[in-house]
Order: C-alpha cells, then structure tokens, then sequence
C-alpha cells in the first residue's frame, strides 16, 4: 500500500486545484487540504439570498483562457457553464458615463478608428497619443511601470482617462507601481517587435472565430450554480479537510499548526494568501515576495427593484481615479449574469478602496453602504437598496510591482532547495482564476513525478 502523504495548506481555487490534480496523478496518495479559516473557497464566496445569486469575489473568469474551462467539464459541471451578456463597458470620466472604445484589450486601445472617434480623451490627448508612431522603444528588457511604459508611448491623457481604470482595478494597484514584465508581458512584445503599440495593435486584437455571431459577446464564463459549487466539488477530492486549522510554519516533511501541533507529509504545498508566504516559510527570498505591496477592497453587493434601477447597455464600468470617488467601478450583474437576480430586480456590484483608500473599507456597513450609494447616484439614477452584502479583502489583495517576476523567480529557486515543499497561488504567476488553476496544475504535476521517484527509492 502506498502510504504517502501530502499536506496543502490554504482552500482557494489554487490550493483546491492542487489536491484534485494532485488526486489525480496520484490516487493512492492521502491529500489533507488545511485552511485557516472556517470555510472553503478563499476569495470564492457565493451567497444565495432572497432568489439572488451573488457573487462576493470572482463572478467569473476570461474565457480565453481554457485550463478552468477543462477543469470546469471534467468534474462534470459543463452544463453550468454560462457566458457573460455582453462585452461593452463604460468609464465614467469627466463626471459622465462614456462608452469604451470597441476593440480594446485590458483597457488599452487595439484599433485606431474608434480611438479617434471616442469622447474620452481631448483632441490634443489623441494627438499625444498618435506620437507612439515616432517616440523609439520605451521597453529595454528591463522591467518598468506601467505608468512609466503607456505614459510615454500614448501619453497621460490616455492613461488616466482609459487604461488606468480597469487597470487598476484587476491588478489592486497604481499604475505607478505595477510591473509591465509581470502584468502585461503581451505589450512589451509588440514593442519589441513592431516599435510603435498602434503599429503593432492589429497583431493583438482578439482573434475573430470563424462563423462567430456578428453580435457583441462576453469575455467572461462562469457557473449558473454558482462559483462555490466548483470549490465544494473542488475540495471533495480531499481525504480530509481541517477548517479553522491555521499553519504557522513548514519546514521540509512537516506543517506545523498554530497550536504546536506537526503534520508529517511527503509533500507540503503552500496555497496561502499572499502575506503568509514569509512567516510560514522564513527565508529571505519568501519574504521578498511578502514584503510587497498588497491592497484592501471591498465589494458591496446590492439588491434593488428593477424599476429602481436605470443601467445601460453593457456590463458596468469603472470610475477614473481623478474623479474623487470613494467607488471604483461598479458592475450591472443581473445584465451580465442574468440568473443572479429574479426577474423584477437587479443586482449592481460596487468596489471600494484602493491603495491610496484603504481606510474606507475599515468603516461599518452601514458607512460603506451609504457613501457607495451616494457615489453611484453621482453616476446614475438609483433607488433604495433591498439588502446589501459587503465582502472585504484585508491586506488580501497581491499587487505585481515592479521586478516582481524576478523575485518570484528568486523565490522558486530557494524554494527547490527545500526539498518536498512547494508553492502556488494568485500571489506568483497571475491572479485570473485560470492563471490560479495552470500554476496549481504545474506544481502538481512536479508534486506527482517527486513522489514517484520518492516511491521508486524507498523500494530500490
Ligand atoms: C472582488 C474580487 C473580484 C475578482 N474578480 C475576478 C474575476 O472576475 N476573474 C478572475 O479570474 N479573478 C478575479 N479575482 C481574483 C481571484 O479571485 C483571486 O486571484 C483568486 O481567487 C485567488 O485564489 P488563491 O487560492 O490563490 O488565494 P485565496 O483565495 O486568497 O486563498 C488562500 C486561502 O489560504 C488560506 N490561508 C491563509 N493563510 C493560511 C494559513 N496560515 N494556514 C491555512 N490556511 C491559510 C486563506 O484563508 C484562504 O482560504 C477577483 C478577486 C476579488 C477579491
Ligand atoms: C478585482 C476586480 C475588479 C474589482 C475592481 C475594483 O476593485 O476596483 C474588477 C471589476 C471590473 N472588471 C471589469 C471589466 C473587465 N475585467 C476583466 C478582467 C479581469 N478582472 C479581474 C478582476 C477584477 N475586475 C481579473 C482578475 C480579470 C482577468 C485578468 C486575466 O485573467 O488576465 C476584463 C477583460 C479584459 C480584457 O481582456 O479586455 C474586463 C473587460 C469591469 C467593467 C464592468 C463590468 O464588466 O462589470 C469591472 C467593474
């Protein structure tokens, strides 16, 4: 019989993906999932409320990216699967709602004609932005700010009327701060390659399928169950789960609890949240990677008669940093989801806090709920909320900085040098919950073949 043993320590997509690809390698192996706090799913989480569905986390994830969509049908939950409404989104700048241009990826342009067309930005903000036809490359191999790279190829304008707003908001950080290596390695390439981004653009845009339909698609999939159906089926595959089990520190073959408890293993994986790395690991590379930035947000989640509630075309939209808003953006979930709310209501998704704004996430529900209606009434007509729900994420949001890749680099090369330890998660290569499920994949791929060789040496 094979008595080996693997611990993985955290229950979100990335530690759940682990022990079923760990399984799965490896059926005979006894995989124990430990999670500090009382529940499974990490930054999952679905409530299901008075014939609403929400979502206090991810609502869903890029359909391009096709590992959490293999996942998602090997377990059998394909006939779930549910494409996002529409793809059109606004930014609300200069204290009004406009719509993003066709074509743009990530929040940058990839086509000219609506860029020239669009009401975003000022004739002289195009023609600065038209200069990334002239200025040489800004990328020498060498990683830079996102700020500092789209600043100087397409100008401030740009930046803060366009690409900082969805930008910002998927990666938690300031364009300032935030790697271009890391976050959007696409665009360095095709600066590389072609110099100029508007050059270079037509090579990016997303790819037309062949006998797609003419009419606008979502970019997002997600589960009509609801996204803890995934983590629960998820951490079924485990041979045992312990809830409210925090780790405090590993050490090659051991995990050892906060009550001084050690759990031997072939194989520990550390799944965690970002700040946990140095603490659990105490070495100097994991350090590194915990020393870095981290965010605090806050999704408030409300439920509102449809009548109530004026939404446009579209998904939501996000909200320009020089608007002074305590909200970031806001998303029109029953538009793009429309199973997450009976049919005369409507469930809008606002966020709140950002690096600079972290204290406003601190206050009481009540506080958040009535400066994030204040703010939304700025933007559109809204009425009096059902219920709210509001979901934070304390110092819980990884931000990529600059050289992140290099420290994540360092930090899995000390890593190997502790042998039968290993790490994935949001913190390392991607926070999409398909980058979440491909790092969980890889490192259970290494977990599987060491334990073959371990295997193989304890019967040689
Ligand atoms: C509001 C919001 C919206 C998002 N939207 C999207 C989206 O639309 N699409 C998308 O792809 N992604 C989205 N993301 C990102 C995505 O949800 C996360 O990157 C991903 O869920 C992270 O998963 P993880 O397993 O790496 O970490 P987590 O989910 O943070 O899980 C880590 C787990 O480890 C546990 N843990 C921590 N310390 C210990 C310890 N010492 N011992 C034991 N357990 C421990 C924690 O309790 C937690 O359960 C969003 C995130 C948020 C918050
Ligand atoms: C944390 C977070 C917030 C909260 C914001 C905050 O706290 O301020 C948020 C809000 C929103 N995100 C929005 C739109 C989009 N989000 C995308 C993609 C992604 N978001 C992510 C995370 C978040 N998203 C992630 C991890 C990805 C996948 C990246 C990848 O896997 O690489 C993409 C695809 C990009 C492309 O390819 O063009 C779009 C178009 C809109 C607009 C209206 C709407 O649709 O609701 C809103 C309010």
């Amino acid at each position: 019989m094979d008595g080996q043993k693997v611990i993985v320590i955290g229950a979100g997509i990335s530690g759940l993906a682990t022990v079923y690809y760990v399984k799965k390698k490896r059926p005979q192996a006894r995989v124990v999932l430990l999670e500090s706090s009382g529940r499974i799913g990490g930054k999952i989480k679905t409530v299901r409320r008075d014939g609403f569905l929400i979502e206090c986390g991810p609502e869903g994830y890029m359909a391009r990216k096709p590992t959490l969509t293999k996942l998602i049908k090997d377990l059998g939950l394909g006939d779930q699967l549910v494409r996002s409404n529409t793809g059109t989104y606004y930014i609300y700048v200069n204290h009004r709602l406009r719509r993003m241009p066709e074509g743009s990826v990530m929040g940058i342009p990839t086509k000219l004609l609506p860029m020239v067309t669009t009401g975003l930005i000022s004739p002289i903000g195009k023609l600065r932005a038209g200069l990334d036809l002239l200025i040489p490359r800004v990328y020498q191999d060498r990683d830079i700010s996102l700020a500092e790279f789209f600043g100087r190829r397409l100008g401030p304008e740009l930046v803060t009327n366009m690409i900082e707003p969805l930008l910002s908001g998927i990666y938690n950080g300031n364009l300032s701060d935030m790697s271009l290596e890391a976050t959007l390695p696409q665009f360095a390439a095709i600066e590389k390659k072609h110099r100029s981004l508007i050059l270079g653009m037509k090579h990016i845009q997303p790819p037309k399928q062949a006998g797609a339909p003419k009419k606008a698609e979502g970019r997002f999939l997600s589960l009509s169950c609801g996204l803890d159906v995934l983590t629960e089926k998820l951490a079924s595959f485990a041979d045992d789960v312990m809830l409210n089990t925090p780790v405090s520190h590993v050490e090659p073959g051991k995990a050892v609890l906060s009550d001084g408890t050690a759990i031997e293993a072939d194989a520990v994986i550390l799944a965690t949240s970002p700040k946990q790395l140095g603490p659990l690991l105490d070495f100097p590379e994991a350090w590194g990677l915990t020393n870095d930035k981290r965010t605090t947000t806050a999704t408030v989640a409300m439920g509102f008669k449809k009548a109530s509630v004026e939404s446009l075309d579209g998904t939501g939209y996000v909200v320009s940093r020089k608007e002074g808003l305590n909200i970031t953006a806001c998303s029109w979930m029953d538009r793009k989801w429309p199973y997450t709310a009976p049919e005369d209501c409507a469930l809008v998704r606002t966020y709140v806090g950002t690096a600079e704004n972290a204290a406003i996430v601190e206050e009481s529900d009540e506080a958040i709920e009535e400066k994030a209606l204040t703010d939304l009434r700025k933007v559109g007509k809204i009425g009096t909320p059902l219920f709210s729900v509001i979901t934070r994420q304390i110092d819980n949001m990884p931000q990529y900085t600059v050289n992140h890749n290099q420290r994540v680099q360092a930090f899995e090369q000390a890593l190997e040098n502790r042998k039968g330890v290993y790490a994935c998660g949001a913190m390392l290569h991607g926070v999409g919950l398909p980058d979440c499920v491909d790092n969980a994949m890889h490192v259970a791929e290494q977990v599987g073949m060491d334990l073959k060789v371990k295997e193989k040496a304890v019967i040689e």
